[in-house]
């Protein structure tokens, strides 16, 4: 006859069954990241972590952990969010992915004191490890984003602000800065949210003017500032490495300090006087023509930009613009949206 299990056996085995599911998880999480790392990213580094990572964690996998293994008494396997089974980008495929390996981690951290203690350390130094990890990846993405935008619209104040935005994400948008100088902080902070909400959804980039307490609040991709806004090294400092700082400039001299500071876009402009900077002398197409020369980061061409006269503005050399108006107003954003990038995006003549 079969000795049935002692109490505190099956408590080890309910402890072993935990620990190889997690391990599972984790492993399996770090290797959805490898993928985007490796063919997404052709980013050998972040791969590499990711590899090593996974290595690191199946080591701790034994066969006694396996042995433990009882799929079909499982009640869990059944048992999936709708959330998973829908996402609506690469950027959300990777957060959850990253919130499952941390989360497991962490389960794996709490059960192995009851095993190994020394597992349950290596855990929590994983665990760190994966936030490291988490962070560059998100901030490289960031980066790639900003790149690959030619497109960036600044909000204004609008009763259908989320519906025009939307309508703009639809259109093709890949870079959204809420701004809005009168609200108070309770609207704000809701507005910021929601938009973010959205950009999250639709993969685009959300920046928040002039305010890095809101952009830190929101989760932000990042803020931007002008000449009179919070000095660049401290917005650094709050925002840390990964997030985008953007700097509005109107000059060479300014251009060139802000690259020195290391910002991650700048604004050019305003290119044509506007309503929406009222009393503020416009730069010209010179300046435009300058940054096309000299600027080594991306930039975006702004102030007065519209459908009408776009082309005037690549002619002069830019690659990149950034809206309020065109945008804001517009009947039909989806449709300028469109526009705007294809007039962007339409290829150059070689000289
Ligand atoms: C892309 C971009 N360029 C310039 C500005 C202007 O910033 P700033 O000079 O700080 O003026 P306000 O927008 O705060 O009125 C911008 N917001 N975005
Ligand atoms: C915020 C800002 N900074 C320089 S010009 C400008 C406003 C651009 O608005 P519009 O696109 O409506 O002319
Ligand atoms: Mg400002």
């Amino acid at each position: 006859m079969v000795e049935p299990y002692s109490q505190k056996e099956q408590i080890q085995q309910v402890v072993y069954r935990i620990l190889d599911a997690n391990l599972d998880r984790a492993r399996e999480g770090l290797r959805i990241i490898e993928e985007w790392c490796r063919f997404g990213l052709n980013n050998a580094q972040l791969a590499l972590e990711c590899k090593r990572l996974r290595q690191e964690v199946a080591k701790w996998h034994t066969s006694e952990l396996r042995a433990a293994r009882d799929t079909p008494g499982d009640p869990g396997t059944e048992l999936t969010h709708p959330q998973e089974e829908q996402r609506a980008s690469i950027k959300s495929v990777l957060q959850a992915n990253f919130c499952r390996i941390e989360e497991a981690l962490r389960v794996l951290e709490e059960y192995s004191k009851l095993y190994q203690p020394t597992m349950a350390k290596a855990c929590k130094q994983m665990r760190y490890q994966v936030y490291t990890l988490e962070s560059s990846l998100m901030g490289h993405q960031r980066h790639q984003l900003l790149w690959r935008s030619h497109l960036y619209l600044v909000t204004s104040p609008h009763e259908t602000l989320l519906n025009n935005v939307e309508a703009a994400l639809k259109g093709g948008l890949t870079l959204l800065q809420y701004r809005d100088k009168t609200a108070d902080d309770s609207l704000r902070l809701e507005q910021a949210r929601k938009l973010r909400q959205l950009c999250h959804i639709y993969g685009a980039l959300f920046i928040v003017n002039d305010r890095v307490d809101v952009a830190l609040a929101v989760d932000a991709d990042g803020v931007h500032l002008g000449q009179q806004d919070m000095p660049i090294a401290i917005a650094r400092q709050l925002l840390g490495s990964q997030r985008l700082i953007g700097l509005s400039t109107t000059n060479k001299e300014e251009m060139q300090a802000a690259i020195a500071e290391g910002v991650d876009y700048i604004g050019v402009g305003p290119v044509y006087e506007t309503p929406t900077k009222l009393g503020k002398v416009a730069t010209g197409l010179e300046y435009v023509s300058y940054a096309a020369k000299n600027c080594s980061i991306p930039w975006f061409a702004i102030g007065g930009i519209d459908a009408n006269n776009i082309n005037d503005v690549i002619d002069a050399g830019a690659e990149r613009v950034a809206v309020v108006r065109s945008l804001m107003q517009a009947e039909q954003p989806t449709l300028v949206t469109q526009y705007l990038l294809s007039q962007l995006n339409r290829i150059k003549p070689e000289f």
